[in-house]
């Protein structure tokens, strides 16, 4: 694989929103496989709709795509063979409730099984042990048989990515994984997503509206702002100047989000 992604003066609209600005415009980047990247950006800037591109759910954009070096269309969804190397983390899970943790994992695999079986459900032996050592690392194998509608936020975020591991993807995209966590919980899970992937060589792209946690987990880090690129550096080097840029000057109400320490936010 020479790019995980590869994006070339990406405009897009999405429908309904023709007549008015862009989601996204004039975007120009490569990720490279095995980074870790966060997207950083007020509400609105188009994060969400970046990693819906990279997961090939978009239609209409003008530019060229290229996501693990299949290149996108514009006019058609993606192979199914070629989506089955990428994992999408919901913000709010997107499991099947009323299943076990057990079930909702194993779904993870139906991409990788021959259609009949995928079709009923029988999975292998092989199956089973993928999905096992995906409920482990993501630290709820002791959760198995629990129903996901008894499980608490951060239970059900370990399930969404022992799910999303156990499909074994070469980039896994993950919209704002931790928004619904404490801190703690938060801090835990940007560290279960970017330590999985880097301990396979994967690549992962996030998105946060917490630029203290982003930095301290992603490799590098791109900040967006009413669908432009503001920036794109190594986590060590955002600036102050590069946060509020994106945040307050953007015209956002939110608070200041916390920050690593010596990185004091100027606006
Ligand atoms: N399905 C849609 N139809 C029309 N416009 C949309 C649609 N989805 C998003 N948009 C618009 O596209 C722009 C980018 O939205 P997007 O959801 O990508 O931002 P975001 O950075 O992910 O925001 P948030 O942090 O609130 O999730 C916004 O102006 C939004 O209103």
């Amino acid at each position: 694989m020479t790019t995980a992604i590869d994006i070339a003066d990406l405009t897009l609209h999405h429908p309904g929103a023709e007549g008015g600005s862009p989601a996204l415009s004039g975007i120009t980047l490569t990720v490279q496989p095995g980074e870790s990247v966060a997207l950083l950006g007020a509400s609105g800037a188009g994060k969400t709709t970046l990693l819906a591109l990279c997961d090939g759910r978009l239609r209409g954009w003008r530019g060229q795509v290229s996501v693990l070096d299949h290149p996108l269309s514009p006019d058609k969804p993606p192979a199914l063979s070629a989506r089955v190397d990428t994992g999408f983390i919901f913000q709010e899970f997107a499991l099947v409730e009323r299943s076990t943790v057990e079930r909702n994992v194993l779904n993870g695999r139906l991409g990788r099984m021959p259609g009949l079986a995928a079709f009923f459900g029988h999975h292998s032996a092989a199956d089973r042990a993928v999905a096992y050592k995906a409920m482990s690392e993501a630290g709820i194998a002791d959760l198995a048989h629990r129903r996901v509608d008894s499980l608490s936020g951060g239970q059900r975020q370990r399930v969404a990515i022992a799910r999303c591991l156990a499909q074994e993807p070469k980039l896994i995209l993950a919209d704002e994984p931790v928004s619904n966590l404490d801190p703690a919980r938060a801090d835990d899970i940007l560290g279960l997503i970017t330590g999985a992937a880097r301990a396979r060589g994967v690549t992962a792209i996030f998105s946060s509206h917490q630029p203290d946690l982003a930095m301290r987990y992603a490799d590098r880090v791109i900040g967006l702002r009413d669908g432009k690129l503001q920036f794109d550096r190594t986590a060590a080097e955002v600036s102050p100047q590069d946060i509020a840029r994106i945040y307050h000057e953007a015209g956002s109400d939110a608070p200041l989000p916390p920050q690593k320490p010596g990185l004091r936010v100027v606006t």
